[in-house]
């Protein structure tokens, strides 16, 4: 920053922006804010609005910009989006009562994870700020959502699992100590910090004890115990510190956030993030939009409450048979209650947020219409209640709240609040008549003052005998006297000229001074007395922010719970059997979005049955296009939705609860980590061998491609077998593989059944039946396939020439292997026979399994060129797997 030509108002600039280095400051000089220096360049850039510069004719201009104060919110939330802070500098002091410069102070900073204005915030999202610590024992996190008060705290033992609570979660922002990067691991497990907007407290803000002051003053305890953090040092560390960084962004107490809520992370159904993108949950893999995502099909909530907490619950599904079966009662309920549950749904429909609406009166940012909204939605209550009690047994669709109907709250604002009250507060029109007498007094003097100009301009026209003179007002002059051009010759001499337009004369009379200082007086005094009510009646409402939390919470609930009763309904979906037994049974399954997306077309149902003693690990082998992958990842769905206490798209389910659900899917590339394709394979594959449990479910989607076919088999060959006899009693895992020599794992291994998906051939065409039946298949029906995709009939022929050729030989080598091992011979040979043919033969296999369809040219170049290889310079099986092989006998 150049020095600049330092006038007291520059200096007042400087000194405020040196408190908010990391903000742009929004400066307010008059009707505009303003912003200076680098601050004035960013914000240019960033909201594309013109940069000028304070003293055009100096050597040193002041860089500048600004915007007009009444649409500032735009241009705030347009910054704050683009993760910027912006420090809100105000003038806090009457400009006509300064002696000089008016005062100023920066009364709000808002940040990405503190928007408060809803009209930028996602009404369906949380709008978390999250503080993490590390420290002996792991790491504390604390997510609060100023926007909603929610608080919530955890501890983690690894930086690894933080990273991933905080991608569950899904905070806006994030707040580190100073000196977080001096846990060089914590550093590099989180890698969060790189890619959310982050703040920085001193470490001292992160200390044991201020923390723990920090929260016991806010909360007006004298323990935490009630919070159930006490054992929880980190977790508090984490929520003190996030507290007094919120309060100081807010200039305020934030007194709507009423309480801590601590979790753990073994209380849910752990879904990894990348198991989460892959699965589809919240959106969509291809254009990170909600369609076609299971949210879309599961959430139809009709209020802002309720999508919020469906997004929670299907990040957080419980492991909790008890808990989630209290919840599926619930959903039954609905789902049998149409009737009522279309009423309920109706009435929630009139509820606006009645969350974000309790938190904007709290923190003063309320208007007029927030109150409107929040008395229309109150109105509901006593109706909604009714219903709820009268038809409802499930403690989660009634409960005590049914017992307040808030209709106090509700009858105060219908009494005082406008409908069309303005967007502005100190601009008046907010508060009904009929509610403060004094109001309405000088109302009817403001009002009457307007019925006195209408005299007065009759009286001056008599008087005069101007036809055209009015009587106007304006902020310079006050009101004036206005005559056009050609009728000023017959003027009275008492009136004073005040100005000169092109047509026209402006001109003042004492009459009219008088007039002006009894009128505005009214008007002024109308205004300040409008805000005043307001205020007392905002006060009031925070005075019930307990009840009203009460309610908002039920009220998200029962928009939850009826809204999977109504999906339930109306998609043919079943109630689960959910307990803490070792099966899953889907009969009749479907994938609940790809069904959605057949138009026309019927989905074909398939029956998914896992145990722990002969079905534990599924095989499933079929062509391209048949539907392994739906498959795989229904099951996984239909698991994540019973414990999440939702009804499932089945006939028939039972399912023992899981505890972590892994997925290695697809080929998501990473590469702008500078992680290959396979790498990240791999880095996948490893992450789900190293935490699996017992109870667990693993879904593996053709493991293994990405690297050569030997590699890639070998590894798909022990990773099954690993899950198999992992801790002697196995995962349950579906692998879905083009390598059809794991089908041979049944041999040796009892837990493992294959499967694959049916197709039938029919002229040489083949026609795909989607259903999942017992066995294992050898054929691929690629070539079928790639002709369904477009390849020259040229090509196709050419193909199956030599897949003719490859599959004689074959044939040829199978007689030879079964020979060799004998009849009782041992049944590892065989597999290895299998596992290891000939060069040649091997070469011929690869080209069979070629999915030339998902190739790049030049990956083909790559495997010809292998290929090429191992005929020239024959080699022997890989050694690992010899020695795997070796190990087992
Ligand atoms: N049960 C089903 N009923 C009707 N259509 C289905 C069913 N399962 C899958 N499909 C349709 O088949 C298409 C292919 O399914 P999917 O991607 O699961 O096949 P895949 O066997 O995994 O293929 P690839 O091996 O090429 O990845 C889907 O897009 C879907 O439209």
């Amino acid at each position: 920053m150049s020095a600049p030509k330092v006038t007291p108002m520059v200096r007042q600039y400087l000194s405020i922006k040196a408190e908010h280095p990391d903000s742009i400051l929004f400066f307010r000089m008059g009707d505009f804010y303003e912003m200076f220096f680098e601050d004035a360049e960013k914000a240019s850039k960033a909201l594309d609005i013109t940069l000028t510069s304070r003293n055009k004719n100096d050597p040193d201009p002041v860089p500048m910009c600004g915007v007009p104060h009444h649409s500032a919110n735009g241009y705030v939330a347009r910054l704050v989006e683009q993760g910027f802070k912006v420090a809100i500098c105000d003038q806090v002091q009457d400009p006509s009562e300064a002696k000089g410069l008016v005062e100023r102070k920066v009364v709000q900073v808002v940040t990405p994870g503190m928007q408060l204005d809803g009209r930028y915030l996602d009404a369906s999202q949380n709008n978390f700020v999250c503080a993490a610590v590390t420290g002996r024992g792991g790491v504390g996190l604390a997510f609060l959502d100023i926007s909603t008060g929610a608080f919530l705290v955890t501890q983690v033992t690894t930086p690894e699992s933080a990273f991933q609570e905080i991608l569950r979660m899904g905070p806006k922002e994030l707040v580190l100590p100073e000196k977080f990067e001096e846990n060089a691991r914590a550093a590099a497990a989180m890698r969060v910090a790189d890619q959310l907007p982050t703040s920085r407290l001193e470490s001292k803000d992160f200390e044991n004890a201020r923390t723990r002051d920090r929260l016991l003053e806010h909360f007006k305890t004298r323990s935490l115990e009630g919070f159930g953090i006490q054992d929880l040092p980190l977790a508090t560390r984490a929520a003190g510190a996030l507290l007094h960084y919120v309060q100081q962004a807010q200039r305020q107490e934030i007194t709507h956030v009423t309480k801590i809520q601590a979790y753990f992370q073994d209380q849910f159904l752990w879904i990894d993030d990348n198991s989460a993108r892959n699965l589809e949950l919240l959106k969509n893999i291809r254009n990170g939009t909600r369609q076609g995502a299971l949210i879309s099909v599961l959430d139809k909530t009709v209020t802002a409450m309720g999508a919020r907490l469906m997004s929670y619950l299907l990040r957080y599904p419980l492991i909790d048979p008890q808990v989630i079966n209290l919840r599926l009662d619930a959903v039954e309920q609905a789902k049998d209650l149409a009737r009522v549950r279309d009423e309920v749904r109706e009435a929630l429909k009139e509820v606006h947020d009645l969350e974000r609406l309790r938190s904007r009166t709290a923190l003063g940012h309320a208007n007029g219409r927030d109150l409107a909204a929040m008395g229309e939605s109150l109105k509901q209550l006593p109706r909604l209640w009714a219903l709820l009690k009268e038809n409802f047994e499930s403690p989660l669709l009634c409960g005590d709240a049914t017992d307040d109907g808030l209709t106090d709250v509700a009858d105060l604002i219908d009494r005082s609040i406008r409908e069309d009250a303005p967007p502005g507060v100190r601009d008046g029109g907010m508060i009904k008549p009929g509610f403060n007498e004094e109001l309405d007094e000088v109302a009817a003097l403001a009002t009457d003052v307007k019925g006195l100009i209408a005299g007065l301009e009759a009286q001056e026209k008599e008087r005069t005998g101007i036809s055209t003179l009015k009587v106007r007002y304006n902020k310079v002059f006050g009101y004036y006297i206005e005559i056009s051009k050609n009728q000023t010759k017959s003027i009275p001499p008492h009136y004073v000229r005040k100005q000169t337009l092109v047509n026209a004369e402006r001109y003042i009379t004492d009459e009219l001074k008088e007039f002006e200082t009894k009128v505005l007086g009214a008007e002024e005094r109308r205004v300040a007395l409008e805000y005043n009510i307001f205020t007392q009646i905002v006060d009031r409402i925070n005075g019930e922010k307990n009840r009203l939390e009460k309610a908002s919470h039920l009220i998200a609930w029962v928009d939850v719970l009826t809204a999977l009763g109504h999906v339930a309904d109306h998609n043919g979906y079943c109630r689960p059997v959910v307990d803490m037994g070792q099966t899953l049974d889907l009969q009749e399954s479907r994938h609940p979005v790809v069904e959605k997306m057949l138009p026309g077309q019927r989905f074909v149902p398939n029956n998914i049955t896992m145990n722990n003693l002969d079905q534990q690990i599924l095989m499933i082998t079929g062509p391209n296009m048949a539907g392994k992958s739906t498959v795989l990842r229904q099951a996984a769905l239909c698991v994540i939705m019973a414990q999440m206490g939702s009804f499932v798209p089945a006939e028939k389910a039972v399912v023992g609860v899981v505890d972590k659900i892994f997925t290695r899917v697809g080929a998501l590339d990473n590469l702008s980590q500078g992680e290959s394709t396979f790498m990240v394979e791999m880095q996948e594959t490893a992450n789900i061998l190293n935490n699996v449990s017992h109870r667990s479910l693993v879904i593996l989607d053709e493991i293994g491609r990405g690297t050569s076919t030997f590699d890639g088999l070998s590894i798909a060959w022990a990773v099954a077998e690993y899950l198999h006899d992992y801790k002697d009693h196995g995962v349950k895992t579906m692998f879905a593989t083009h390598y059809h020599e794991l089908t041979d794992l049944t041999k040796t291994h009892p837990r493992v059944k294959n499967f694959n998906i049916a197709v039938n051939e029919w002229n040489d065409e083949i026609i795909f039946l989607h259903s999942l039946v017992e066995g294992g298949t050898n054929k691929s029906y690629g070539i079928q396939v790639a002709r369904l995709a477009g390849i020259p009939a040229s090509v196709i022929r050419r193909s199956k020439q030599v897949l003719q050729t490859i599959e004689d030989s074959e044939e040829a080598r199978v007689a030879y292997s079964a020979k060799a091992s004998g009849k009782g011979g041992k049944k590892d040979v065989q597999v290895q026979m299998s596992l290891f043919p000939t060069p040649g033969e091997l070469a011929a296999q690869a080209l069979e399994r070629m999915d030339i369809n998902s190739m790049t040219p030049l990956e083909a170049m790559n495997v010809l060129s292998e290929l090429q290889q191992r005929v020239k310079r024959p080699e022997k099986a890989p050694a690992d797997v010899t020695a795997e092989t070796e190990d087992q006998e």
